[in-house]
Parts: C-alpha cells; structure tokens; sequence
C-alpha cells in the first residue's frame, strides 16, 4: 500500500514536471515562430498561459490542433504564393525567349532557369535567384540589342522590344510580395523603369534591382537560418529536459514510458529535420507532421491519466477493504486470544489446566533461578475422593472439584499460580516466600478445606486433602522439584492424609 502511494506520489511529480516540458516546447515554438502569422502568435500564447496555468491536458489538445491548422494554413498561404511567382516567372521567361535578336549564350540560360523553375519540388526561396538571373538575362538582352542596333527600323523595332521588357520586367516584380523596405527600392526601381528613355537606362535600372533581389534573397535565407538555429537550440533544451524528467521517474514510469519516449522520438526528429532540413518549406511539413503525431501522443497520455484515475479510485477501494480487514483481524485476534485463553483453562473448575501450567510453570521457575529467589511447588491430591465419587456419584465429585478449584484460586495468593494438573490433583507454585511459611500457610489451606461443610443433596460431605511440597533448588532441574513434591505427597497420605508434607532439598 505505502509502495503504491509512493509510486502516486513519484507519477504526479512527474507529470508536473512533463507539463513543464510541454510549456517550455511551446515556449520555444512561440519564439521560434514568432511573426510568421499573427494567429499562430497568439495561438501560441495562448497554449503556453494555459500551461503555465496547468490547465488539464484535455483542455489543451483543442488548441494544440489550432496551432497544428494555422501552421498548415501558413503552408497553404505559401504553396499558393509560390504557384502565382512561379506562373508569372515562367510567363516573362516564356516572353523574354520570343524575344527576336536573342544572344545565343542567353537562349541557353534562359532554358536553363527555365527547368529549374519548373522543377515539381520548387520552393519560394528557390525561386528568388531565378528571378534574379531572369531579370539579369534581361538585361544582357538590352544591352545585346543597344550594341547591335542599325537602321532606323531597327530602331523602331528595338524601341518596341524595350517597352516589351520593360513591361515584362514590372510585371515579373509585381508578382513578388518583398517585405516594406524593400518594396520600397523596388517601387522607385520600378518608376524608373517606366520612364527609362534608353536602353542604356533600362540596363542600369535593372543592374541596381540585381542588387536588391539579390540583397533581399540574402535577407530571406538569413532569416531563415535564424530561425532554424532558434527552433533547434529550443529543441535540444526541450530534449535536456525531458531526459531528465524522465530520469526522476520510478515505480509507474512504465504506465508512461511508451509515450514519452515517442515524444521524445519526435522531437529528436524534429531536431535532426532542423538540421538537416535547407528549405524552409519542407522543414515546416515535417514540424507539421511532427506536431500531429505529438498532438496525437497527448491524447494519449490524457487516456493515461484517466487509467491513473480509475487506478486511484481502485486504490481508494483497497483501502477501504485494508482498513475492514484490519478490523476483521482484530476481531479474529481477540477471537484467537479467546481461545487461546480456553486451551488452557480446566473447563469443569474453570481455573488453570496442566498445560497452563506446564508455561507458567517453566516461567517460574526460570525467573525465581535469575534472582535466586524461593520458589515452591506444591502437590495438592483430594482424599479418598474415589469414594466421593463411588458414594454420592461423579456429579457431586465434579461438583467437589470445581469447588475446592474456587477455594484455592481465593485461598492462595494473587502472585500464586494455581491449576488443576488432572484427574482429583492440583497443582500450586509460590513463589517469593520462605519454605518455611509456605509450609505454614499450606498447613492452613489444609486446615481450611477439612472445615468447610460441604454439603451435596442433603448430606454432609467431609472432604480434606493432602499437600506434598518442596522448595526449589536451582541446581537441580524444575522436574527434580516436581518429583520431590510429589514425593513428599505420597509421604502426607501415608502420613493419614489431611496435612502438608515438606521436602527436603
Ligand atoms: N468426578 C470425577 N472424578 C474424577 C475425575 N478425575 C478423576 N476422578 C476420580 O478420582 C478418583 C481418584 O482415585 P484414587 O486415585 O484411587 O485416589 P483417591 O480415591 O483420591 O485416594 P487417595 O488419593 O489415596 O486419597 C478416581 O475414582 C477417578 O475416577 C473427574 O474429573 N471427576
């Protein structure tokens, strides 16, 4: 029972120490996560107050799935994002390639970004140096044809192809979200070149948006490096941390133990996606999925501590049931001490049986031996008490049993033992008293029981006994002392009975 209560004791401990880990897990995402979407922010908070709060863990996995859904939106929001750059890309491409006068070496290029941006695992960062080396083929192209320009019609034609590209290029910008700084190069980038009067211009224009993208591109990739390295720094604490929660653990920890080391699998996993995984995108599937699988893991940890509630409500019941059964052993205790207690009474004078005094007697005389104390034995037979029996029938001798049973028990001392030994003999210990005045006070007894008038069915009875005693002597053994009061009772009745006889040592 202590051991259970123990093993509660270590299984709450325990799960106040996994909610911390959880708390610190979205802790760490919050922070990891954080402006990537203003819902998923406050999403976030949300879960980790609720935590904090220990708030039970049913009430959490609600907002676990939340968090699980906007992630996915985000994803969603991307994928979309990146087909609307991706058709607009392949469009300028597709117009720049139309293009009459093409460098043969740009033609070529051009084919080349033109696969890679067509490539099914394509992801937005990806695309950004594609559009980076669009716009600088772009500019080769004007280049190209400012060099290469003739007559006049060729002019007009060039004049021609300019606006065309031109209006590709903004067109190429348009479809890109860049953040506000750099929306704002780009615009002002843009306005020069809708009112660029040259080719020469133009090249410029597109030689400083280069620049920018390239900047920009550079922004994205360290950003996201920023945050791969926060979520992974967040996870190898979380994985400290759950290591050695899970370390504390003892009695109940195999109930858990299947679980946690899932979740602990996952977000090892999750930790190695961050290392390994390059690309943003693909690293935010995997968290995803690894997100399902932990929300999942929850739910099942929730099914746990419903198992631990029964378990305790069981716990209450065997109690209960300890608590009866210790009520019932006491019963039975006092049941058995009553019996006990029974084996060695003389059930017809009620005083001590020979068992009783086999024990006492032992006791005796082992203690009277420590202190080299008196002991005495004494031997105490009934006379003639056969024709008691033959004369007024064994009823009026069982009755004069029980009889001189109580009279005994009364007559001697309360730090006497007295016990019928069987048949018409009993038996009496004194300890703590001279054999000289044990003598004296047995010689009384005698006198005592020869003037009781005992009377049975009208008649009187005339009933005496005879005593054989003897003093211990401690070098001798307790049977040496029983046989010399037996002895010295054979000597009374041959005396004429009715007297106490004394052994000598
Ligand atoms: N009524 C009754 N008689 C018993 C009991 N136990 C033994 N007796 C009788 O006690 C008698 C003992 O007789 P004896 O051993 O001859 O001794 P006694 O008649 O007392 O003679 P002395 O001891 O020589 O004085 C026997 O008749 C037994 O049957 C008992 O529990 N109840």
């Amino acid at each position: 029972m202590q051991d259970l209560n123990k093993a509660y004791r270590e299984l709450e401990t325990k799960f106040a120490q996994d909610q911390e880990v959880l708390g610190r897990l979205i802790g760490r995402l919050s922070q990891a996560c954080k402006g990537q979407l203003t819902e998923l922010d406050n999403k976030l908070a949300k879960l980790r107050v609720a935590l904090e709060k220990n708030t039970d863990l049913d009430n959490i996995s609600p907002l676990i799935v939340q968090v699980e859904e906007l992630l996915q939106q985000q994803s969603s929001q991307n994928d979309a994002e990146l087909q609307s750059a991706k058709k607009s890309f392949l469009d300028s491409s597709s117009l720049l390639q139309k293009s009459k006068g093409l460098e043969p070496d740009t033609r070529r290029q051009l084919r080349l970004i033109i696969d890679q941006a067509q490539q099914p695992e394509l992801i937005l960062p990806q695309l950004l140096p594609l559009m980076q080396a669009l716009s600088s083929l772009y500019a080769d192209t004007l280049a190209y044809l400012h060099q290469n320009q003739g007559s006049d019609s060729d002019n007009a034609q060039l004049e021609k192809n300019n606006a065309v590209l031109v209006d590709n290029l903004i067109e190429v910008l348009n479809s890109f979200e860049f953040d506000e700084q750099i929306s704002v190069q780009i615009n002002t980038q843009r306005k020069r070149l809708r009112e660029a009067e040259s080719a020469n211009t133009v090249a410029t224009v597109c030689t400083d948006l280069m620049r920018i993208i390239l900047d920009a591109v550079q922004n994205e990739r360290s950003g996201s490096e920023q945050f791969l390295s926060r979520l992974n720094a967040s996870l190898e604490k979380i994985n400290v941390a759950l290591g050695e929660s899970l370390d504390s653990s003892d009695k109940l920890r195999e109930l858990k133990e299947h679980t946690e080391q899932q979740i602990r699998q996952q977000l090892q996993n999750m930790s190695v996606d961050v290392e390994e995984g390059e690309k943003l995108e693909e690293l935010k599937t995997q968290i995803n999925s690894r997100l399902d699988t932990i929300s999942n893991l929850l739910e099942k940890r929730s099914d746990q501590t419903d198992l631990e509630t029964k378990l305790q409500s069981s716990l209450r019941t065997m109690n209960e049931r300890l608590v009866q059964l210790e009520k019932e052993a006491q019963q039975y205790q006092v049941q058995l001490n009553e019996q006990h207690q029974k084996l060695f009474i003389d059930s017809l004078t009620n005083i001590p049986n020979r068992a009783a005094f086999d024990e006492r007697y032992e006791l005796e005389f082992e203690r009277a031996k420590r202190y080299d104390s008196n002991l005495n034995l004494a031997v105490i037979d009934i006379d003639h008490f056969k024709k008691i029996n033959d004369t007024f029938g064994h009823t009026a001798g069982d009755k004069t049993l029980a009889a001189l049973g109580r009279l005994l028990k009364k007559w001697l001392r309360s730090s006497d033992f007295v016990a019928r030994y069987g048949g018409e003999e009993f038996v009496a210990i004194l300890p703590e008293i001279s054999p000289k005045d044990c003598a004296i006070a047995l010689q009384q007894l005698c006198d005592k029981v020869a003037a009781i008038p005992f009377v049975y069915r009208g008649e009187k009875l005339q009933i005496t006994i005879s005593i054989g005693a003897a003093s211990a002597d401690f070098s001798k053994s307790r049977l040496d002392l029983f046989e010399r009061a037996d002895k010295a009772l054979y000597q009374a009745k041959n005396n004429g009975r009715n007297q106490i006889i004394a052994a000598d040592k």
